[in-house]
């Protein structure tokens, strides 16, 4: 079959004809056999640079198998630049970049069959079947995954017959990523694999990359999805200006420091907060000094001048009879409000506290002004 219209890149490229693909047992039996298995892929220092400028910048990464590793960050941060770079779409400029223990771009032909990549925009030829695109890139592997199988977990068989340059955002991205993963690949590479897709075919791509994990295999993923990060990822690096500016397990991330948690209360609606939040807000009580001040090994010093987050505890009657303050929650915060409920002769029908989202550390860490 022509892929005539095929793109200069296209997950087809991480195929070669007959190539072999190792089963799981072969890839759990091979962890103890070659330099490259502990570490999937590691970056050191990478640096790319266009027009002079170094969009990423002195960047450290390292993925292992059987795991997702997530890299976060805001637009134009240089998430997909790295990834590309571990792709061996693009050459770096300073750095070492290594997948399976080989230089992405000098070893590419080896690593081909052993690597399956999803690009952002789907990076598909337009002019073929869906279904059929796929059984091509299934034929250039010696042990692929049964297509009908596959195709049916992500929902292909409703437009199978239907040429890639008219299938939906969605349904375009779901042909990517069968075709990423059909050759049964060590390292996978999904830059932003839900954009776009409806909840239901979120699902079935998530629950594919849970059963690619437990088989083994290394999965690198970039999202703006943060429930999808905390749900998927064993470990997060978040990536600003061209550099991990903090890395570790979500649990880790999201326990570091004396950052923002949030208290909601249940009460009687029509609550002046104003006199509550200034309370906390006071800077000779110790309530916001922990604020921001993420101090836990796991993630990395953040200069000042990056935090460029919320400042102090903030809160609203989001509906009738229910507040939710944000800061730093700590023992002395919870004491404040209900003294300050038992001043007003406040009876709350409920007091909780709920911990920082991964959403929180994000917009902590990058700030919250658009890029
Ligand atoms: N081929 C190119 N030529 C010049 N600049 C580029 C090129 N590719 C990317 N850039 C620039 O490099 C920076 C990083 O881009 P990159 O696509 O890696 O960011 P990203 O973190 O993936 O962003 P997003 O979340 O929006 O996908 C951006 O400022 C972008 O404009």
């Amino acid at each position: 079959m022509p892929l005539s219209d095929a793109p200069a890149i296209d997950p087809a490229q991480a195929a070669t004809a007959g190539a072999t693909t190792p089963t799981a047992e072969a890839r759990a039996a091979g962890a103890a056999t070659g330099p490259d298995q502990a570490v999937a892929v590691e970056v050191r220092g990478l640096v790319k640079r266009y027009d002079g400028r170094a969009v990423v910048d002195g960047l450290d990464l390292v993925a292992r198998p059987g795991a997702v590793t997530a890299v976060l960050g805001p637009n134009g941060a240089g998430k997909t630049t790295t990834i590309e770079c571990c792709e061996g779409l693009r050459s770096p400029d300073g750095g070492t970049v290594r997948v399976l223990g080989r230089d992405p771009v000098a070893d590419a032909r080896a690593l081909r069959p052993r690597v399956g990549v999803m690009l952002q925009d789907g990076g598909l030829p337009t002019g073929v079947r869906a279904l059929e695109l796929l059984r091509h890139v299934a034929a250039m592997y010696a042990t692929p995954r049964p297509v009908d199988e596959l195709a049916e977990r992500l929902g292909l068989h409703g437009f199978a017959r239907t040429t890639v340059r008219r299938l939906s955002g969605g349904q375009r991205q779901r042909v990517a990523l069968a075709a990423a993963v059909v050759g049964r690949p060590d390292v996978v590479f999904l830059d932003e694999p839900s954009a776009g897709m409806d909840p239901q075919s979120r699902r079935a791509v998530w629950d594919l990359v849970r059963e690619l994990r437990a088989d083994g295999v290394a999965i690198v993923l970039t999202t703006h999805l943060m429930d999808e990060a905390a749900d998927l990822a064993d470990h997060v690096h978040v990536v600003d200006h061209g550099r991990v500016i903090a890395s570790g397990s979500v649990r880790e991330l999201t326990d570091a420091g004396t950052g923002p948690g949030t208290v909601r209360i249940e009460a009687a609606p029509g609550l002046d907060l104003t006199p509550l939040l200034t309370t906390l807000n006071t800077p000779s009580t110790p309530l916001s000094a922990g604020y921001l001040s993420s101090q836990s090994p796991p993630v990395q010093q953040i200069p000042s001048t990056q935090r460029s987050g919320q400042e102090g505890w903030v809160g609203s009657e989001s509906e009738a009879g229910v507040y939710t303050l944000t800061g730093a929650v700590d023992p002395a915060a919870l004491a404040a409000v209900t003294a300050w409920l038992a001043e007003r002769g406040v009876l709350a029908r409920s007091v909780t506290t709920g911990r920082r989202t991964l959403e929180d550390v994000f917009l902590d860490l990058t700030g919250r002004n658009l890029r």
